[in-house]
Protein backbone atom coordinates (compact mmCIF):
# COMPACT_ATOMS: atom_id res chain seq x y z
CA UNK A 1 0.00 0.00 0.00
CA UNK A 2 1.33 3.30 -0.96
CA UNK A 3 2.29 5.66 2.03
CA UNK A 4 -0.40 8.83 1.76
CA UNK A 5 1.18 12.24 1.33
CA UNK A 6 -1.26 13.77 4.15
CA UNK A 7 -2.97 11.59 7.13
CA UNK A 8 -4.53 14.27 9.46
CA UNK A 9 -6.10 12.01 12.14
CA UNK A 10 -9.05 13.43 14.44
CA UNK A 11 -7.51 17.05 14.30
CA UNK A 12 -8.49 19.29 16.69
CA UNK A 13 -7.63 22.73 17.89
CA UNK A 14 -9.35 25.47 20.46
CA UNK A 15 -8.04 29.22 20.70
CA UNK A 16 -8.76 30.72 23.73
CA UNK A 17 -10.06 34.22 23.52
CA UNK A 18 -9.27 36.99 26.23
CA UNK A 19 -12.86 37.92 27.31
CA UNK A 20 -15.02 35.40 25.58
CA UNK A 21 -15.85 32.01 24.81
CA UNK A 22 -12.71 30.08 23.26
CA UNK A 23 -13.04 29.19 19.83
CA UNK A 24 -12.81 25.55 18.53
CA UNK A 25 -11.19 26.45 14.99
CA UNK A 26 -10.41 22.80 14.27
CA UNK A 27 -13.00 20.23 15.45
CA UNK A 28 -12.11 16.72 14.68
CA UNK A 29 -10.86 16.83 10.71
CA UNK A 30 -10.06 13.23 9.13
CA UNK A 31 -8.27 13.65 5.66
CA UNK A 32 -6.38 11.33 3.77
CA UNK A 33 -4.80 12.31 0.52
CA UNK A 34 -3.08 10.22 -1.75
CA UNK A 35 0.72 11.22 -3.45
CA UNK A 36 -0.47 12.71 -6.93
CA UNK A 37 -3.46 14.50 -5.50
CA UNK A 38 -4.18 17.84 -6.29
CA UNK A 39 -6.72 18.81 -3.72
CA UNK A 40 -8.22 22.20 -2.88
CA UNK A 41 -9.37 23.19 0.69
CA UNK A 42 -12.67 25.26 0.50
CA UNK A 43 -14.60 27.10 2.86
CA UNK A 44 -16.00 30.71 4.86
CA UNK A 45 -13.46 33.09 6.76
CA UNK A 46 -13.03 31.85 9.57
CA UNK A 47 -13.33 27.84 8.69
CA UNK A 48 -10.42 26.74 10.00
CA UNK A 49 -8.60 25.90 6.99
CA UNK A 50 -5.17 28.07 8.01
CA UNK A 51 -5.02 26.40 11.08
CA UNK A 52 -5.17 22.97 9.74
CA UNK A 53 -2.58 24.34 7.41
CA UNK A 54 -0.22 25.52 10.15
CA UNK A 55 -1.00 22.21 11.78
CA UNK A 56 -0.54 20.27 8.83
CA UNK A 57 3.08 22.23 8.31
CA UNK A 58 4.14 21.83 12.20
CA UNK A 59 3.95 25.44 12.45
CA UNK A 60 0.90 24.73 15.04
CA UNK A 61 0.41 21.85 17.76
CA UNK A 62 -2.85 20.26 18.05
CA UNK A 63 -4.65 19.68 20.81
CA UNK A 64 -5.04 16.04 20.23
CA UNK A 65 -5.03 14.20 16.83
CA UNK A 66 -2.36 13.57 14.80
CA UNK A 67 -0.30 14.70 11.26
CA UNK A 68 1.95 12.53 9.42
CA UNK A 69 3.54 13.71 6.03
CA UNK A 70 4.81 10.41 4.14
CA UNK A 71 4.64 8.89 6.99
CA UNK A 72 6.74 11.30 9.26
CA UNK A 73 6.42 13.57 11.84
CA UNK A 74 5.78 17.36 9.62
CA UNK A 75 8.77 19.32 11.16
CA UNK A 76 10.48 16.35 9.41
CA UNK A 77 9.17 16.27 6.31
CA UNK A 78 9.71 19.75 5.95
CA UNK A 79 13.03 20.12 7.16
CA UNK A 80 14.09 17.37 4.28
CA UNK A 81 12.67 19.17 1.56
CA UNK A 82 9.75 16.85 1.06
CA UNK A 83 7.31 19.14 1.81
CA UNK A 84 7.26 23.27 1.24
CA UNK A 85 4.85 26.14 1.53
CA UNK A 86 3.42 28.92 -0.08
CA UNK A 87 1.68 31.05 2.72
CA UNK A 88 -1.13 34.01 2.78
CA UNK A 89 1.71 36.44 4.24
CA UNK A 90 5.18 35.53 4.31
CA UNK A 91 8.51 37.45 5.29
CA UNK A 92 10.21 38.55 2.57
CA UNK A 93 13.12 41.25 2.58
CA UNK A 94 12.19 44.24 0.63
CA UNK A 95 15.69 45.46 0.27
CA UNK A 96 16.67 42.36 -2.26
CA UNK A 97 15.90 41.59 -5.50
CA UNK A 98 13.68 38.50 -6.16
CA UNK A 99 16.65 36.52 -7.50
CA UNK A 100 18.85 37.62 -4.28
CA UNK A 101 15.61 35.74 -2.61
CA UNK A 102 15.63 32.90 -4.04
CA UNK A 103 19.58 32.43 -4.10
CA UNK A 104 19.13 32.93 -0.49
CA UNK A 105 16.55 30.64 0.82
CA UNK A 106 18.02 28.37 -1.74
CA UNK A 107 21.54 28.47 0.53
CA UNK A 108 19.07 26.65 3.18
CA UNK A 109 18.48 23.62 1.41
CA UNK A 110 21.12 20.75 0.71
CA UNK A 111 20.15 20.62 -2.73
CA UNK A 112 17.88 22.85 -5.23
CA UNK A 113 16.50 22.96 -8.64
CA UNK A 114 18.66 25.93 -10.31
CA UNK A 115 17.47 29.73 -9.62
CA UNK A 116 16.82 30.28 -13.17
CA UNK A 117 14.61 27.19 -13.60
CA UNK A 118 12.40 28.36 -10.45
CA UNK A 119 12.30 31.65 -11.57
CA UNK A 120 11.10 30.66 -14.90
CA UNK A 121 8.50 28.44 -13.39
CA UNK A 122 7.00 30.77 -11.38
CA UNK A 123 6.74 33.77 -14.43
CA UNK A 124 8.95 35.74 -13.03
CA UNK A 125 12.25 35.31 -14.56
CA UNK A 126 12.19 39.08 -16.64
CA UNK A 127 11.82 40.77 -13.21
CA UNK A 128 14.34 38.32 -11.37
CA UNK A 129 16.79 41.67 -11.20
CA UNK A 130 13.78 43.85 -9.21
CA UNK A 131 13.70 44.86 -6.04
CA UNK A 132 11.07 42.82 -3.97
CA UNK A 133 9.87 46.42 -2.18
CA UNK A 134 9.24 47.31 -5.88
CA UNK A 135 7.25 44.14 -7.14
CA UNK A 136 3.33 43.82 -6.65
CA UNK A 137 1.65 41.70 -4.68
CA UNK A 138 0.63 39.70 -7.34
CA UNK A 139 4.50 39.28 -8.20
CA UNK A 140 5.33 39.24 -4.69
CA UNK A 141 2.77 35.90 -4.13
CA UNK A 142 4.44 34.76 -7.57
CA UNK A 143 8.16 35.28 -5.94
CA UNK A 144 6.42 33.03 -2.29
CA UNK A 145 5.68 30.39 -5.10
CA UNK A 146 9.67 30.46 -6.80
CA UNK A 147 10.70 29.27 -2.59
CA UNK A 148 8.28 26.70 -2.44
CA UNK A 149 9.54 24.89 -5.66
CA UNK A 150 13.52 25.17 -4.71
CA UNK A 151 13.57 22.11 -2.87
CA UNK A 152 11.54 20.31 -5.55
CA UNK A 153 9.25 18.96 -2.87
CA UNK A 154 6.89 16.16 -3.33
CA UNK A 155 4.05 17.96 -1.56
CA UNK A 156 3.35 21.99 -1.77
CA UNK A 157 0.89 23.51 0.00
CA UNK A 158 -0.45 26.33 -0.40
CA UNK A 159 -2.56 28.92 1.33
CA UNK A 160 -4.39 31.04 -0.56
CA UNK A 161 -1.32 31.30 -3.08
CA UNK A 162 -3.34 33.79 -5.74
CA UNK A 163 -4.78 36.27 -3.89
CA UNK A 164 -3.73 39.50 -5.23
CA UNK A 165 -3.17 38.10 -8.82
CA UNK A 166 -4.82 39.18 -11.45
CA UNK A 167 -7.12 36.98 -13.74
CA UNK A 168 -3.94 36.34 -16.49
CA UNK A 169 -2.04 35.84 -13.00
CA UNK A 170 -3.96 33.00 -11.76
CA UNK A 171 -4.05 31.57 -14.83
CA UNK A 172 -0.62 31.51 -15.61
CA UNK A 173 -0.15 30.51 -11.77
CA UNK A 174 -2.23 27.41 -11.92
CA UNK A 175 -0.58 26.56 -15.42
CA UNK A 176 2.93 26.42 -14.55
CA UNK A 177 1.55 24.41 -10.87
CA UNK A 178 -0.39 22.01 -13.17
CA UNK A 179 2.81 21.22 -15.62
CA UNK A 180 5.18 21.27 -12.59
CA UNK A 181 2.94 18.92 -10.98
CA UNK A 182 2.49 16.61 -13.43
CA UNK A 183 5.28 14.34 -12.60
CA UNK A 184 3.21 13.02 -9.42
CA UNK A 185 3.34 16.13 -6.80
CA UNK A 186 0.74 16.64 -4.18
CA UNK A 187 -0.79 19.76 -3.97
CA UNK A 188 -2.88 21.42 -1.25
CA UNK A 189 -4.52 24.74 -1.60
CA UNK A 190 -6.68 27.15 0.14
CA UNK A 191 -8.78 29.29 -1.88
CA UNK A 192 -11.77 31.07 -1.90
CA UNK A 193 -12.27 31.16 -5.47
CA UNK A 194 -14.75 28.54 -6.10
CA UNK A 195 -13.85 28.73 -10.05
CA UNK A 196 -10.22 27.72 -9.14
CA UNK A 197 -11.04 24.88 -7.29
CA UNK A 198 -13.63 23.71 -10.11
CA UNK A 199 -11.08 24.59 -12.63
CA UNK A 200 -7.55 22.82 -11.11
CA UNK A 201 -8.69 19.87 -8.09
CA UNK A 202 -9.00 16.79 -8.15
CA UNK A 203 -10.74 16.72 -5.10
CA UNK A 204 -12.48 19.34 -3.50
CA UNK A 205 -12.41 19.54 0.66
CA UNK A 206 -15.09 21.79 1.82
CA UNK A 207 -14.73 22.92 5.84
CA UNK A 208 -17.34 24.76 7.59
CA UNK A 209 -16.56 25.73 11.63
CA UNK A 210 -13.61 22.98 11.74
CA UNK A 211 -15.32 20.90 10.42
CA UNK A 212 -15.23 18.61 7.28
CA UNK A 213 -18.98 18.93 5.44
CA UNK A 214 -18.59 17.40 1.59
CA UNK A 215 -15.35 15.62 0.35
CA UNK A 216 -15.14 14.69 -3.18
CA UNK A 217 -14.08 15.46 -6.90
CA UNK A 218 -15.10 18.86 -8.00
CA UNK A 219 -17.67 17.37 -9.81
CA UNK A 220 -19.39 15.60 -7.38
CA UNK A 221 -19.31 18.60 -5.08
CA UNK A 222 -20.60 20.76 -7.92
CA UNK A 223 -23.70 18.04 -8.02
CA UNK A 224 -23.77 18.15 -4.07
CA UNK A 225 -23.59 21.93 -4.42
CA UNK A 226 -25.87 22.32 -7.30
CA UNK A 227 -28.78 19.78 -5.99
CA UNK A 228 -31.70 20.62 -4.00
CA UNK A 229 -32.75 20.02 0.15
CA UNK A 230 -35.54 18.37 0.36
CA UNK A 231 -37.07 18.64 4.07
CA UNK A 232 -40.19 17.58 5.56
CA UNK A 233 -41.42 16.84 9.29
CA UNK A 234 -40.69 13.83 10.82
CA UNK A 235 -41.19 12.67 14.24
CA UNK A 236 -37.86 11.78 16.34
CA UNK A 237 -39.25 8.56 17.00
CA UNK A 238 -39.12 7.68 13.35
CA UNK A 239 -35.74 9.18 12.59
CA UNK A 240 -34.75 5.33 11.50
CA UNK A 241 -37.44 5.25 8.45
CA UNK A 242 -34.77 7.74 6.85
CA UNK A 243 -31.36 5.72 7.76
CA UNK A 244 -31.72 4.67 3.67
CA UNK A 245 -33.22 7.48 1.95
CA UNK A 246 -32.38 6.92 -1.76
CA UNK A 247 -30.28 8.97 -4.05
CA UNK A 248 -29.78 11.24 -0.42
CA UNK A 249 -25.74 13.22 -0.14
CA UNK A 250 -26.24 14.07 3.27
CA UNK A 251 -29.19 14.13 5.92
CA UNK A 252 -29.55 15.80 8.60
CA UNK A 253 -31.60 16.62 11.21
CA UNK A 254 -32.62 19.84 13.32
CA UNK A 255 -35.16 19.68 15.66
CA UNK A 256 -38.32 18.05 14.45
CA UNK A 257 -37.16 19.11 10.85
CA UNK A 258 -34.88 16.90 8.41
CA UNK A 259 -32.97 17.84 5.53
CA UNK A 260 -32.17 15.96 2.21
CA UNK A 261 -29.72 17.34 -0.13
CA UNK A 262 -30.19 15.72 -3.43
CA UNK A 263 -29.76 15.81 -6.77
CA UNK A 264 -32.83 13.37 -7.30
CA UNK A 265 -35.57 15.44 -5.23
CA UNK A 266 -38.54 13.67 -6.77
CA UNK A 267 -37.39 10.59 -5.63
CA UNK A 268 -36.29 11.31 -2.23
CA UNK A 269 -39.68 13.42 -1.52
CA UNK A 270 -41.49 10.55 -3.12
CA UNK A 271 -39.77 8.25 -0.20
CA UNK A 272 -40.29 10.56 2.26
CA UNK A 273 -44.63 10.51 1.64
CA UNK A 274 -44.94 7.32 1.27
CA UNK A 275 -42.79 4.88 3.05
CA UNK A 276 -42.02 7.57 5.84
CA UNK A 277 -43.79 9.06 8.49
CA UNK A 278 -42.78 12.31 7.16
CA UNK A 279 -45.12 15.42 6.59
CA UNK A 280 -45.06 19.09 5.20
CA UNK A 281 -42.48 18.38 2.47
CA UNK A 282 -40.41 21.40 0.98
CA UNK A 283 -38.18 20.97 -2.13
CA UNK A 284 -35.30 24.04 -2.33
CA UNK A 285 -33.49 24.46 -5.47
CA UNK A 286 -29.66 26.35 -5.17
CA UNK A 287 -27.41 27.68 -7.56
CA UNK A 288 -23.53 27.01 -7.53
CA UNK A 289 -23.19 29.85 -4.53
CA UNK A 290 -26.20 29.56 -2.88
CA UNK A 291 -25.75 25.95 -2.36
CA UNK A 292 -21.58 26.56 -1.30
CA UNK A 293 -23.49 29.23 1.63
CA UNK A 294 -25.49 26.56 2.19
CA UNK A 295 -22.91 23.77 3.03
CA UNK A 296 -20.53 26.20 4.55
CA UNK A 297 -22.93 27.95 6.64
CA UNK A 298 -23.30 28.29 10.37
CA UNK A 299 -25.54 25.63 12.05
CA UNK A 300 -28.97 28.03 12.19
CA UNK A 301 -28.34 30.07 8.95
CA UNK A 302 -28.18 26.70 7.29
CA UNK A 303 -31.22 25.63 8.73
CA UNK A 304 -32.70 29.17 7.73
CA UNK A 305 -31.65 28.50 3.99
CA UNK A 306 -32.30 25.51 3.56
CA UNK A 307 -36.18 26.04 5.24
CA UNK A 308 -36.82 29.00 3.40
CA UNK A 309 -38.87 28.83 0.59
CA UNK A 310 -37.11 29.43 -3.28
N1 LIG B 1 -4.23 32.68 17.31
C1 LIG B 1 -5.55 32.69 17.39
N2 LIG B 1 -6.19 33.10 18.52
C2 LIG B 1 -7.52 33.10 18.62
N3 LIG B 1 -8.35 32.69 17.64
C3 LIG B 1 -7.80 32.28 16.49
C4 LIG B 1 -6.38 32.26 16.29
N4 LIG B 1 -6.11 31.81 15.05
C5 LIG B 1 -7.31 31.55 14.48
N5 LIG B 1 -8.31 31.82 15.35
C6 LIG B 1 -9.76 31.65 15.10
O1 LIG B 1 -9.96 30.32 14.67
C7 LIG B 1 -10.95 30.26 13.63
C8 LIG B 1 -10.36 29.61 12.39
O2 LIG B 1 -9.41 30.52 11.80
P1 LIG B 1 -8.59 30.16 10.48
O3 LIG B 1 -7.64 31.28 10.26
O4 LIG B 1 -8.05 28.79 10.60
O5 LIG B 1 -9.74 30.17 9.38
P2 LIG B 1 -9.62 30.19 7.79
O6 LIG B 1 -10.57 29.15 7.29
O7 LIG B 1 -8.22 30.07 7.36
O8 LIG B 1 -10.18 31.65 7.47
P3 LIG B 1 -9.83 32.68 6.26
O9 LIG B 1 -10.52 32.14 5.06
O10 LIG B 1 -10.46 33.93 6.76
O11 LIG B 1 -8.36 32.77 6.12
C9 LIG B 1 -11.40 31.70 13.44
O12 LIG B 1 -12.59 31.89 14.19
C10 LIG B 1 -10.27 32.52 13.98
O13 LIG B 1 -10.73 33.77 14.47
Amino acid sequence: MTTPAIELVDLHKRFSVKGGDPVQAVDGIDLTIQPGEIVAFLGPNGAGKTTTIDMLLGLATPDSGAVRLFGRPPEEAVATGRVSAVMQSGGLLKDLTVEETVQLVGALFVSTRPVSEVLERAGIADIAGRMVGKCSGGQQQRLRFALALLPNPDLIVLDEPTTGMDVEGRRDFWRAMREDSARGRTVLFATHYLDEADAYADRIVLVRQGKIVADGSAAEVKNLASGRTVSAVLPQDRHHEIRDVPGADTVEVRGDRIFVHTNSSDDVARFLLTRTGAHDVEIVAHNLEDAFLTLTASETSAAEKAGSPA
